[in-house]
């Protein structure tokens, strides 16, 4: 792995290979053209088992075969397929000073070099996978997703009703085999999203859906106040390294356009924003200065530079601003204050919800999804669950009929700071009010007594919600509510996320998640310490955590660790008490096999009769 940080040029980012993990390429049958990656994780010989494959997000950067320049952009492995369905190529829109908070000179971060052709659908023209997905046509990247979604398995008739059968899943509806008629079936139903903006040729797709493996979002971007553009490209490819499905970057203060730019071009997963930041930046960072004109220009704006979701806070309402008023919080969501700060300037609608017919017009000529926003999420918990949540939330159900009808893909995000037992209420209100929709949420934190440990109060939250159904877990690091994230706190949001995510495929009954689990289980067992630290979430960690006290490579096949040292090794004893058993059994069968021959020269202690004197 080779890490070079330079602190004003987006030139170098983390590449190389996961400890213990080969980057394979598997192409679906019948689909030479596609190529699906995923990580395989070879084992000790003395396993004798096969290797096991995992997910893979981490784009080409753990390829070693890859040749990564940051100014050149990934390969659009998506063009061809995007290329066959006509859509026409246009001029784009003009990048203007404002685009990029009028940063100037050695204030003004280039723009990414990479070659980018803009498309947009025609009036009629099928474009989003929702209208493929309804109209029968399975797309190439459904079948692209669904081979993920199986891990590369041809079948999954391993095992696979058991573990189902074992899980709890609250009724979904997970296939022990996912093919790509499923996940067409499923984005059809609106039960699951594929965000893929035409103008992302880059992307390798992924679906987002209660009936596949729960995801996770990471969130990074700049402030005003810390970080530049080398910064945030690192804490993307940084992100997906340790497992984050998609990256939402809500970058404020200057150079939106161009930090968003070297993203995108480099970025295989889904890039999700806030359209409504920048749109906020360009008026000086004044609410009630927004205008529609402004919004929907920027939407074009984004569309055009290839995001593939949009947070759309239209569910904030005039009428709902005022149930937040005895709050302990008030709004936290930066979306909702904005707009909560707009309604009550003007005493007039949201102009997002006045116009959402013509915001999904916009969004569905290339393709973006709605990330239909919780403005009005409560920010402590005192507040969860109360009139203002649940308000939002049943205008966010009726906004997504109108964007189905529109023909757009819709998720919808959830909160928020709710103690464990408020969570379950909202999974069920959420899938009703909106038509089982995707769940998309941050945390929930659990409680708000830990600032510095918030990955863990709202890791709790987010294995409960996603084991409920949530579909995406936004995850929070641990200077939530004290700073912006560095990478370092990016790696720890993302793989406390991971553990969540896994939790809850697990206690689901996701058919393939427990493989990993049992391989790992039986690699401790057997003391392989470095097939145990392979198959981990974060070997590095795991490595060097053993390798404090045991550094010397014979360790790694020791009997024991330094917690209880070799003679407490309670595996170890296990192993001892395993093989007595064994060797016991095997002497029972041996008399068994004498006795029953009435070779008697063996004599039991019991049988030995002392001889009278
Ligand atoms: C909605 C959530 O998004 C997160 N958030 C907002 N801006 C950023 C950023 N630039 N980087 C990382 N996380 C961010 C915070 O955790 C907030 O609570
Ligand atoms: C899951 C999730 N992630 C990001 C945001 C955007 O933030 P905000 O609502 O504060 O503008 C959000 N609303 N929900
Ligand atoms: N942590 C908040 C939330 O729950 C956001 C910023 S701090 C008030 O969304
Ligand atoms: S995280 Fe900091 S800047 Fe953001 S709402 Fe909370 S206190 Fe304000
Ligand atoms: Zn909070």
């Amino acid at each position: 792995m080779t890490t070079v940080a330079s602190p004003s040029s987006p030139d170098h980012v983390t590449t190389g290979p996961i400890m213990g993990s080969t980057k394979v390429w598997s192409t679906p049958e019948g689909h030479a053209h596609i190529r699906v990656p995923f990580r395989e994780i070879a084992l000790e010989p003395s396993a004798n088992e096969p290797p096991v494959r995992v997910y893979d997000t981490s784009g080409p950067y753990t390829d070693p075969n890859a040749r990564i320049d940051v100014r050149a952009g990934l390969e659009p492995v998506r063009a061809p397929w995007i290329a066959a369905r006509s859509l026409p190529t246009v001029t784009p829109r003009t990048v203007r000073p404002e685009d990029n908070g009028f940063a100037k000179g050695d204030n003004l971060v280039p723009p990414c070099p990479a070659p980018h052709a803009v498309h947009e659908g025609r009036p009629g023209q099928m474009v989003t996978q929702y209208e493929f997905a309804r109209a029968g046509i399975i797309t190439e990247e459904m079948i692209y997703a669904a081979h993920r979604e199986n891990l590369g398995r041809a079948t999954m008739d391993d095992g696979a009703e058991a573990r189902r059968a074992d899980g709890e899943d609250f009724g979904a509806d997970i296939p022990a085999f996912v093919t790509p008629e499923f996940v067409r079936a499923e984005i059809a139903a609106g039960r699951a999203i594929l965000p893929a903006n035409i103008n992302h040729p880059e992307l390798e797709p992924m679906v987002i859906g209660r009936n596949f493996l729960v995801k996770v979002n990471a969130n990074i971007g700049n402030s005003a106040v810390t970080s530049s553009v080398a910064e945030e490209v690192e804490k993307m490819v940084w992100s997906i390294r340790w497992g984050a499905d998609t990256v939402m970057d809500l970058s404020t203060g200057r150079n939106i356009h161009n930090i968003r730019d070297w993203i995108l071009r480099n970025a295989p997963v889904p890039i999700g924003t806030v359209p409504l930041y920048q749109a906020l930046e360009k008026v000086g960072g004044v609410p009630e200065d927004l205008t529609w004109d402004i919004f929907r220009d920027t939407l074009v704006e984004q569309a055009e530079q290839g995001v593939d979701y949009f947070t759309i806070h239209a569910g904030v309402r005039l009428q709902h601003v005022p149930l937040t008023a005895s709050r302990v919080t008030g709004i936290v969501s930066r979306g909702g204050s904005i707009m909560a700060g707009w309604c009550l300037h003007h005493h007039r609608e949201s102009f997002l919800y006045e116009h959402f017919e013509e915001i999904c017009d916009i969004m569905r000529r290339y393709d973006v999804s709605f990330s239909l926003g919780d403005g009005l999420r409560p920010g402590s918990i005192a507040d969860a669950n109360d009139a203002a949540q649940f308000a939002e939330l049943e205008t966010l159900g009726e906004l997504t009929k109108i964007a189905w009808a529109k023909g757009c893909q819709v998720m919808i995000e959830g909160p928020g700071h709710v103690p464990m037992h408020k969570i379950k209420v909202n999974v069920e209100k959420q899938l009703r009010e909106c038509g089982e929709a995707p769940f998309y949420t941050l945390g929930p934190l659990t409680t708000d007594i830990a600032p510095g440990y918030d990955h863990i109060t709202s890791g709790i939250g987010a294995a409960m919600i996603g084991w409920f159904g949530t579909a995406m877990l936004c995850y929070v690091t641990p200077k939530e509510h004290l700073g912006l994230p560095d990478r370092n706190d990016v790696k720890v949001g993302v793989v406390t996320y991971r553990i969540a995510a896994h939790a809850a495929d697990l206690a689901k009954g996701h058919p393939a998640a427990r493989i990993r689990d049992d391989a790992i289980s039986r690699a401790r067992f057997d003391f392989r310490w470095n097939d145990q630290f392979k198959l981990s979430l974060d070997p590095d960690t795991a490595c060097s955590y053993h390798d404090e006290t045991l550094p010397r490579e014979a360790h790694k096949n020791a009997h024991f660790c330094s917690m209880c040292g070799p003679k407490f090794c309670s595996m170890r004893i296990s192993h001892d008490l395993k093989a007595n058993a064994q060797r016991q059994a095997g002497l029972e069968q041996k008399k068994e096999e004498f006795r029953s021959n009435g070779n008697r020269i063996y004599v039991p202690v019991d049988d030995v009769v002392t001889p009278a004197e």
